[in-house]
């Protein structure tokens, strides 16, 4: 039997390699390829910390405590590990919004990633937790990390395009995009969650948009958007193709005064990557926010 690899060559499936449906656009065979290849250390040093792996970013205030004397010995690994916590803490402000949450209920993390979310998501409710990623990469990851976690029977992520899911109409209880809302068309987006949602579902995301009062996107968002090959949408947009598509916001937070001391404190560790400044200086001038919206599916 022929499939389509990532980007669209065909070959043999075997057992060992999972089926892996062609992207639906060559930019999606771009986002598959730069997921594939991802391996900063900045995202594989922290998720050793304690096995979760993220790839968003951090909410709270800094614990000094929990970071000793810039210079000590172990500085570097504290920094590390309170940097984790944050990007952690984050996931638990997602989670705190997914609204009372039964084990029988199928929950649906769009745009997975290594897994991070979903094991977390899982630990907290103890339903079963179905992912999605472009990344054959990514999803062989989550998986064997569930699969180490003895939980691979309710946590699986699989190659597939957010934009369809593999999930019946009405079947999911609650969905989420964590930092991944930026890659696909939010009325596309926003019409597919409302799709796999029950009515009275939940749906959760927190992003980074830019400000409509700002104007257009600043320079700082041109820098991420070019950093990722995303498309951050403006605030305006999310509210508009939500709107549009049965879902109706319960919760509007602004994290952007949350996130900061994370930027601050990563602008000043050894796994840099560059595009520190870009979201620091984003997040202080007004052109960028990083909100988490909470919205029921009618
Ligand atoms: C920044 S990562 C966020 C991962 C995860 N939500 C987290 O918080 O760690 C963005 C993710 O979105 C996924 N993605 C982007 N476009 C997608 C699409 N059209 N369908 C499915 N996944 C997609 C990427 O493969 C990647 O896993
Ligand atoms: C808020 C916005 C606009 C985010 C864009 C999506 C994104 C790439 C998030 C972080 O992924 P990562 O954890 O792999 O990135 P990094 O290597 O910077 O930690
Ligand atoms: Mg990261």
């Amino acid at each position: 039997m022929t499939e389509n690899t990532a980007n669209g060559a065909n070959t043999a499936s075997t057992a060992s390699t999972p089926f892996v449906p062609a992207p639906a656009s060559p930019y999606q065979g771009d986002i598959a390829r730069y997921w594939d290849e991802e391996a900063r250390p900045v995202n594989l040093r922290l998720g050793d910390v304690d096995g979760l792996y993220h790839h968003h970013y951090g909410v709270g205030d800094i614990d000094h405590s929990a970071l000793g004397k810039p210079g000590a010995g172990d500085y570097e690994r504290k920094l590390i590990a309170e940097l984790h916590r944050l990007e952690s803490a984050q996931t638990d402000v997602l989670l705190d919004h997914l609204g009372p949450r039964r084990v029988e209920d199928l929950l649906a993390d769009a745009g997975c990633g290594r897994g991070g979310s979903m094991v977390m998501a899982h630990q907290r409710f103890r339903c079963r937790v179905e992912g999605v990623t472009l990344s054959a990469k990514q999803a062989d990851f989550a998986n064997r990390r569930a699969r180490e976690l003895g939980i691979q029977e309710r946590v699986q992520a699989r190659v597939c395009n957010m934009l369809d899911m593999p999930f019946e109409t009405g079947q999911v209880s609650a969905s989420w995009n964590n930092e991944s809302s930026m890659y696909v068309d939010l009325h596309d987006l926003f019409a597919e969650h409302s799709r796999i949602l029950a009515p009275g579902g939940r749906y959760v995301t927190i992003t980074g948009c830019w400000n409509p009062r700002y104007g257009q996107p600043s320079k700082w968002v041109s820098q991420i958007n070019a950093h990722f090959e995303c498309n951050i949408h403006s605030r305006r947009e999310y509210l508009r193709a939500m709107a549009d598509n049965r879902l109706v916001p319960q919760t509007i937070i602004d994290l952007t005064g949350a996130t900061l001391p994370y930027w601050e404190l990563r602008a000043t560790s050894s796994l840099v990557t560059g595009i520190e400044d870009a979201f620091i200086n984003s997040y202080k001038d007004g052109s960028f926010q990083y909100l988490l919206i909470a919205a029921d599916r009618v």
